[in-house]
């Protein structure tokens, strides 16, 4: 059997090796099609292995009729409609670890330069200017590097900062006091960071969460004269934002790998003096393309050849004996996760899932998985899935516990997900009713009947009259439309929750008003 590998990045030839090696292979390189080509041609092909450059859309993905396995030669698969391929069944690989290094590396050479003005002095020296006063620089000892996003590449800047002699503080969703003490570093809020630092490099992945998160009013609270260092993803900076605090010397210097829109040829933040950039350069080095194209290489072969892979995005694994029994779960599994991401706050320790009823008599770890996806993807994106869901959550240190029992408090199943967090325990109940779909019958205590999807906001309040009145005016302020409501409470007179449908997405800040009310005492969007 032959299948046809299309590579439309440019990839080390010494990392595709194992393609080459392996029987069956007709291997095309085709850097210079337009997105037009592409689309004409993919037909034709089996595999398409990537880097950031080839936009792998929904229209190209839907053209690929053959199309069975996508190689992303890197991490970010933000340039891969993932949405897409998994509803066409095409399994999308990355390659996670391969370039850490280089982007680390990749991100001190930019602190550096930055620091020392090198690429500016070096083109005043290339225009024949011997000027040694104006590009004197600021030491990186004894000064503080923020880095928002402490996962592979962030914690190797972290460590190499250190060796600097510089202090680091870190925000990330999943880093506790006691992993940052082991690390020898500082932690806090994103806040915190924007403003114990000199520095600031982020190393997320461009999310709904993260695009923009460094904006105007971040830029507000960090210290005059800090310095930012972008080699994650464009988008993670609002550029007109980092612009303007640059003009107003708010911001003292700017190093940029990456940018909203790529490649191009005019940038306004180029036109700066105080900014330095490269060309989406963290990976190219030749170890680090050498790696990531061995393995996505062999995870092609390896799944082309009916095998097993190794770095999945969006595979959905599960034996169709299983499938058969539990699938009628797997959304509200994902939900009752994601539901439980928005409510808890604080950094993930423990999560408890309760099987309860006939679903408990099956092999249900699929369906942890799936609620672990529902819970981590809000951090960690697109490429958290039913597979590599509980790696990562081993990966990030979060204690999973099953327990299964045959109660099921008048359901015929139950599915009860806990979180422990560094700031307490929240607790969602669900369950699928007889033709009707999939039910939340239960917050922390409280006995709901909501219907999981949509934009939904969770209200605690007191339960007295007015309270539900105060909050629809407030809402009704703010142009929100509540589509649905529904009131839990324990006690006559207590604390009670309203979990309301609402027909269009806010954030939390979009509500933080509510909370300001007397007898409000949390307001939380959920976005299911
Ligand atoms: N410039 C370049 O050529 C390269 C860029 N990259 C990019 O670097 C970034 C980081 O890559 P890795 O470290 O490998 O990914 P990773 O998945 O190991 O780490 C990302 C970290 O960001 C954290 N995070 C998510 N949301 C956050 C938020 N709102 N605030 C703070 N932290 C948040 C996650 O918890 C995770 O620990 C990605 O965007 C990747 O695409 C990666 C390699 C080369
Ligand atoms: O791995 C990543 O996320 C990168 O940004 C590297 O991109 P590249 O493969 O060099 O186009």
């Amino acid at each position: 059997m032959t299948f046809n590998i299309l590579i439309s990045d440019p990839l080390s030839e010494e990392g595709i090796y194992p393609l080459r090696q392996a029987e069956g292979m007709n291997i095309v390189i085709d850097t210079n099609s337009t997105p037009e080509e592409l689309a004409m041609k993919i037909g034709d092909y089996d595999a398409l292995l990537v880097r950031s450059q080839t936009q792998v859309t929904r229209e190209i993905i839907e053209k690929g009729t053959n199309l069975k396995i996508i190689g992303r030669a890197g991490v970010g698969v933000d340039n891969i409609d993932l949405d897409a391929a998994t509803e066409r069944g095409i399994i999308v690989v990355n390659a996670p670890d391969g370039n850490t290094n280089s982007a680390a590396e990749h991100t001190m050479a930019m602190l550096m330069s930055m620091a020392r003005k090198i690429p500016q002095a070096f083109n005043s020296l290339k225009n024949q200017q011997w000027d040694r006063k104006a590009f004197i620089g600021v030491e990186l000892k004894n000064k503080t590097l923020g880095v928002v996003g402490l996962g592979r590449i962030g914690a190797e800047v972290a460590a190499r900062a250190k060796g600097q002699r510089m202090n680091v503080i870190a925000y990330d969703p999943f880093l506790t006091e006691e992993k940052a003490r082991k690390l020898g570093i500082d932690f806090g809020s994103v806040e915190d960071v924007l403003k114990a630092a000199d520095f600031i490099t982020v190393h997320t992945p461009l999310l709904k969460e993260t695009r923009h998160l460094i904006n105007k009013e971040a830029f507000e609270i960090m210290k005059d004269g800090v310095q930012i260092i972008n080699c994650a993803r464009g988008g993670i900076i609002d550029e007109d934002a980092l612009y303007d605090a640059i003009v107003s010397k708010k911001v003292a210097g700017a190093a940029l790998d990456v940018f909203e829109q790529e490649p191009f040829l005019d940038h306004k933040l180029l036109t700066l003096p105080e900014v330095i950039a490269t060309p989406h350069l963290g990976a190219s080095t030749f170890e680090a393309q050498e790696s990531v194209a061995v393995d996505v290489s062999i995870d092609v072969v390896s799944f082309l050849n009916g095998g097993l892979v190794q770095n999945p995005v969006n595979l959905h694994s599960v034996s169709k004996e299983v499938m058969l029994k539990i699938a009628p779960f797997f959304d509200l599994s994902e939900k009752l996760g994601a539901f439980l991401s928005s409510l808890s706050d604080g950094v993930i320790e423990e999560v408890n899932i309760f099987y309860s009823g006939e679903v408990a008599t099956n092999d249900v770890r699929p369906l942890t998985r799936n609620t672990l996806k529902g819970l981590l993807k809000r951090n960690l994106g697109d490429h958290v899935n039913d597979v590599n869901a509980k790696f990562l959550a081993d990966r990030i240190g979060i204690k999973v516990v099953e327990n299964k029992s045959s109660t099921t408090k008048g359901f015929l199943n139950l599915l009860t997900v806990e979180v422990k967090t560094t700031n307490g325990v929240r607790r969602v109940a669900g369950t699928l009713l007889n033709g009707m779909g999939a039910r939340i019958v239960k917050v922390d205590d409280y006995p709901v009947d909501v219907v999981p999807e949509g934009h939904l906001l969770y209200i605690k309040h007191k339960d007295q009259p007015g309270a539900i009145g105060r909050v629809g005016t407030l809402l009704a302020k703010e142009n929100i439309n509540i589509a649905a409501m529904q009131v839990g409470r324990t006690i006559i007179g207590g604390e009670a929750i309203m979990m309301l449908t609402i027909d269009k997405y806010v954030d939390n800040y979009d509500v933080k008003d509510l909370v300001e009310l007397d007898d409000i005492y949390e307001a939380i969007a959920i976005d299911l």
